[in-house]
């Protein structure tokens, strides 16, 4: 079983919103980003994953098999969402002991290192720590149950670039371990550039695609041109397209095709942000 978590046909439906068939896998040893507009679905696939909401439809597994105890994934599953809040009076240290009674496989010395590497003061009240004061303190309490899969909803939006950044070290150490993937919806995609191995789109409650970065690194790319070479470009390779004042701008999934094919053409490489926005706000092709 090479996958930590498979998530296929996930389906929810709410009043005005319907998370359609929702399917991917996060292998092992991976970290899997999870992007889209606001209200896309993100938030509402990982509550159904984690079964803090009821799912209409679809299955669940991790390690190969849908968990009925939530038990068994509190200890192996570290989750860290935005705006989770311990009570404010206690301190890094009291939540340390709170947490090494609730989880089996906590490590106390392991979080004492985290607090220290984190720069978050043991004995503080955490009303006095900064929002990103808080949001380290989650991440540590996460790693220091010993999971095999975290879980992280938009956990890192309320740090600083340098925090942030090591963060994301972090996380790359922890899947250095090939048994231990992360599944991380963020909205800063610069962040999911440097350490994520694939990517899920997910656009209006539906999965658009579900690719390795570094096809969406290597291969896609932005045609920028007029309205003549526009009218020209073979619709069976447009992904998506914007008109702005001056030019078209159209996504393809072969950059290089299009730089032989449309020798006047510029075309540019494409960033997720990129992708993420002639997508949502252009017309989709195909
Ligand atoms: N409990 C609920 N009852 C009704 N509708 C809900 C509920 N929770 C979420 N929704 C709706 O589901 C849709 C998807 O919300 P969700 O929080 O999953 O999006 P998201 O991709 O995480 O967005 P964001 O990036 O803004 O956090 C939204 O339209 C939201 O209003």
């Amino acid at each position: 079983m090479n996958a930590i978590l498979q998530v296929e046909n996930l389906t929810k439906q709410y009043a005005d919103f319907k998370l359609d068939h929702v399917s991917f896998s996060v292998p092992k040893g991976t970290i899997m980003g999870l992007i889209g507009e606001n209200g896309a679905g993100k938030s509402t696939t990982i509550n159904a994953i984690l079964d803090l909401i009821h799912k209409d439809d679809g299955t669940v597994t991790f390690w190969g098999q849908e968990l009925s105890s939530t038990k068994q994934i509190k200890e192996d599953v570290g989750v860290v969402f935005d705006g989770i809040n311990f009570y404010e009076t206690l301190t890094p240290a009291k939540v340390g002991k709170i947490a090494g009674a609730a989880y089996k496989q906590w490590d106390g010395h392991l979080f004492q290192d985290y607090l220290k590497r984190f720069q978050l003061p043991a004995d503080k009240e955490i009303k006095s720590l900064s929002k990103g004061m808080k949001m380290k303190l989650c991440i540590a309490v996460a790693l220091s149950h010993n999971p095999k899969l975290l879980i992280l909803d938009e956990a890192t939006s309320g740090l600083d670039p340098v925090m942030r950044d090591d963060i994301l070290d972090v996380f790359l150490e922890f899947v250095q371990d090939e048994n231990h993937s992360i599944l991380m919806s963020s909205h800063i995609t610069t962040d999911l550039e440097k350490v994520a191995d694939y990517i899920t789109f997910i656009h209006q409650g539906k999965v658009l695609f579900c690719k390795t970065k570094d096809e969406l690194r290597y291969n896609y790319g932005i045609i920028r041109c007029g309205a003549a070479l526009f009218d020209q470009l073979d619709k069976a390779e447009i992904l998506a397209y914007r008109k702005d004042d001056y030019q078209w701008n159209v996504l393809v999934a072969d950059k290089e095709k299009a730089r032989r094919k449309y020798k006047n053409a510029v075309v540019d490489d494409a960033t997720i942000d990129d992708i993420l926005l002639l997508y949502v706000k252009g017309e989709q092709a195909k």
